[in-house]
């Protein structure tokens, strides 16, 4: 077991926003999260990882609470949240990005994605390895961020829209080489996107949020005989 959301209560100050929010996530699925702006989307995945706190309920993972955790123990034990078009060094090449990011979530040994592999996983860095980060597109910023998310031993990589901004070839590379790091690696994720066809195609599992309450949650193949928009 990796990730137990149970009856999680959580907003902003005084105002709830997420309404008795449980989901269960195996080791090296992928939850497909889906619901119309402003639902609770990325509440629910400030919340897992400890930008904002739980009101009620609890989270954990692998069994052990980490709701109330600092944010740093968190990371600690393989979470990950990569933000929307957030998460990457702008001043600092592609290389010195990764050498940096590298140098703290891999130190010791064992670490399951080092910084030669994140190259393996996402060619299309390999080229841009002295380009500056800020200075690249949207898209090959995003893969970057990904591939920062990647470095280390990550459990359980909470990802908010990581197809923004990319042309369609790289959305389905991208798609891959997630459900390629969940199935080999054992890493689970939550997967919120709008392309919600290319999401569903790796997605084990699929979840909708509306106005902060869970109205869908089931398998792939259960989710295929609904009509989704029904839920948003
Ligand atoms: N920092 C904040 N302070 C107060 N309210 C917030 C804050 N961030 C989000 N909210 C509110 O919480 C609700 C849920 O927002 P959230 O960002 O979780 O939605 P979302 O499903 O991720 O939407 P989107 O697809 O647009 O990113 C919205 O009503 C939003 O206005």
């Amino acid at each position: 077991m990796t990730l137990e959301a149970r009856n999680v209560v959580a907003g902003y100050g005084d105002k709830s926003i997420l309404e008795q929010v449980s989901f269960t996530l195996q080791d090296g699925e992928t939850l497909a999260f889906f619901g119309h702006n402003g639902a609770g989307k990325s509440t629910t995945l400030k919340a897992v990882v400890g930008l904002i706190p739980v009101q009620a309920g609890e989270i954990l993972l692998d069994g052990e609470r980490i709701d109330g955790m600092p944010i740093a123990d968190r990371l600690e034990r393989g979470l990950r949240l990569l933000p929307e078009r957030r998460g990457v060094f702008p001043d600092l090449s592609v290389k010195d990005n990764i050498d940096i990011v590298a140098r703290r979530n891999c130190a010791g040994s064992g670490s399951k994605i080092a910084r030669d592999d994140v190259y393996e996983l996402l060619p299309m860095l390999k080229s841009l390895r002295g380009a500056t980060a800020g200075a690249m597109s949207g898209g090959q910023q995003q893969m970057l961020a990904f591939a920062l998310c990647l470095l280390g031993s990550p459990r359980c990589i909470l990802l908010e829209e990581p197809s923004v901004g990319l042309q369609p070839d790289l959305v389905e590379q991208l798609f891959g080489t997630i459900r390629e790091v969940c199935v080999t690696l054992a890493v689970s994720a939550i997967l919120i996107e709008h392309r919600i066809a290319s999401a569903m195609r790796i997605a084990d599992h699929v979840m909708i949020i509306n106005s902060g309450r869970l109205v869908f949650r089931g398998t792939r193949a259960e989710a295929e005989t609904i009509n989704l928009w029904d839920y948003f």
